[in-house]
């Protein structure tokens, strides 16, 4: 039996857009991502998938079937956030001008106090507040550790028009382009804090600023909203999405003592050849230190920032696969198609590894790699808050489970400050661009009557959860699962 320490935590992590709305009435439709996949040039075109959100799991008129399921499962970690678009559906007041020092695209302070936080109280959505109050205490009283993530992709409209970005035309809201969405994002993060710190244990500010930049300008074939091919503006915004982090942070510590740390979609990378180990240094440096070194060590990309630096308290890994790649010339590389999260769906890679229903190459040893390489770098505390596999028929999942979290067994004894392991996710939900066709849950969701089914899967997480051990009985599950094609 592989024995977890007693305080570590088993649990799930969510997301608004994907699993509140559901049930008529909960809708959500003033953000971008709502309008983003219920834009008909996006369905018609393709890039989406024409599902829409509105016909999901329904979390938030049932969150409480969500929460005894979870406690069925001997679950005791939650990472859930708050959506922007419905605590502030209509404009921010704009801030008193004294409280926000900013330096051509810099923003170097916002001083969120007692004043602005009771005018932005005069606009914001009281019931959205007590909704999301009821969900949360729902959580404590229940015993679940509650990690409350601020930001989870959607911006509200008056933030950012997709359809108005999408070719360019950067005259109305451009979201993450404009620093005007860095001082209101800090505004936002403290009146949750405001509001909310009482029922949090632990805060993270972004999930995946790295994806939200790279999907929205640069990767648009993953259709996420704006879908603008502009490398330059993916730069941009991802240094508005880092300086946001940073100034949130710092509104965030005026209000509460709690832990404040960021959520990151991170891969495992590995060099084809022996000859292509200095590919993986530069992959990692571009993909995953270069943003951490900011808000770590306040080195903006070889800019000193020291407005930046220490406003991490803790990481939050989210890894699914890992990433192949090729040195071309001695400073640059190349991602080699057909593993990790290239490859055709429900394919074998060339490792002969299955992949998912997504494509996705199962290889968990990724997983140890990027905790012990977080951890020998920056040597802060962990958590992994999402790790999963888009898996319908439950084939892979049951060994997808098993294989990674024997990986965090195995970074726990070699002494990583891991402190818990949330899947992705608990429920079946809406897959972004992809909708209703991933299918992520321990429990499935039969989508017209909302009603939850547990997978095998979800047997196979509660004997680990429950005993916060990976029972002698489930060891065989610790291993790549045998691809036999299905003979015809
Ligand atoms: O795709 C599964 C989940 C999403 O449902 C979550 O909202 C998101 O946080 C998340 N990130 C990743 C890994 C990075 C990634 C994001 C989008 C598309 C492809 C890979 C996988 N997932």
């Amino acid at each position: 039996i592989l024995s977890f320490p007693r305080s570590f935590r088993f649990g799930w992590s969510q997301a608004g857009f994907q699993s509140e709305m559901g049930i008529p009435g909960d809708e959500d439709p003033n953000s971008d991502w709502w309008v983003w996949v219920h834009d008909s040039e996006n369905i018609m075109s393709g890039l989406v998938s024409g599902d829409l959100p509105e016909n999901g799991p329904g979390y938030w008129g049932l969150y409480r079937v969500f929460h005894e399921n979870a406690i069925k499962m001997g679950l005791d970690i939650a990472r859930v956030n708050v959506e922007w678009s419905r605590v502030f559906p209509n404009p921010m007041p704009e801030p008193p001008s004294s409280n926000v020092e900013v330096v051509n695209d810099k923003v170097l302070k916002i001083d969120v106090d007692e004043r602005d936080l009771r005018r932005l109280d005069e606009t914001s959505n009281k019931a959205a507040i007590e909704h999301y109050k009821a969900i949360f205490n729902d959580l404590k009283n229940r015993n679940i550790f509650f990690i409350l993530n601020l930001y989870h992709w959607p911006l509200p409209l008056w933030i950012h028009d997709p359809i108005r970005v999408r070719r360019g035309d950067l005259s109305g809201p451009t979201g993450w382009l404009d620093i005007k969405t860095v001082i209101n994002f800090a505004r936002f993060a403290a009146y949750v804090a405001w509001k909310f710190d009482d029922i949090v244990d632990v805060y993270s500010t972004m999930n995946e600023p790295n994806v939200v930049a790279w999907n929205g300008y640069i990767n648009v074939k993953w259709g996420f909203p704006p879908g603008y091919l502009n490398p330059i503006l993916a730069m941009k915004a991802l240094a508005n999405l880092i300086q946001a982090h940073a100034r949130a942070y710092d509104a965030i510590k005026t209000i509460s003592k709690k832990p404040i740390g960021i959520i990151y979609a991170n891969n495992a990378f590995t060099p084809l050849t022996d000859n292509d180990e200095k590919a993986v240094e530069l992959v990692e440096r571009d993909a995953r230190w270069s943003f951490f070194d900011a808000i770590i060590h306040g080195n903006l990309y070889g800019e000193v920032r020291e407005d930046l630096r220490n406003r991490l308290d803790w990481i939050g890994v989210n890894y699914y696969s890992r990433v192949v790649v090729k040195l071309i010339n001695d400073n640059s590389y190349i991602i080699v198609p057909g593993y990790g999260h290239t490859c055709e769906k429900n394919s074998v890679s060339p490792d002969n590894r299955p992949c998912s229903d997504f494509g996705w190459e199962f290889y968990p040893e990724g997983l140890y790699d990027v905790l012990m390489k977080y951890w020998r770098r920056y040597h802060l505390p962990m958590y992994v808050t999402e790790n999963g596999i888009a898996d319908s028929a439950d084939y892979l999942r049951p060994y997808y489970l098993v294989s990674h979290i024997y990986q965090v067994y195995r970074a726990l004894s070699d002494g990583v400050d891991v402190r818990g392991y949330l899947h992705w996710s608990l429920t079946d939900n809406y897959e972004w661009a992809s909708g209703f066709s991933m299918r992520f849950g321990l429990l499935y969701v039969d989508y017209v009557t909302k009603k939850q089914y547990w997978r095998p899967s979800a047997y196979i997480y509660r004997e680990i959860a429950i005993n916060k051990a990976i029972p002698d009985e489930l060891m065989h599950l610790n291993a790549i699962p045998p691809v036999k094609p299905l003979r015809r």
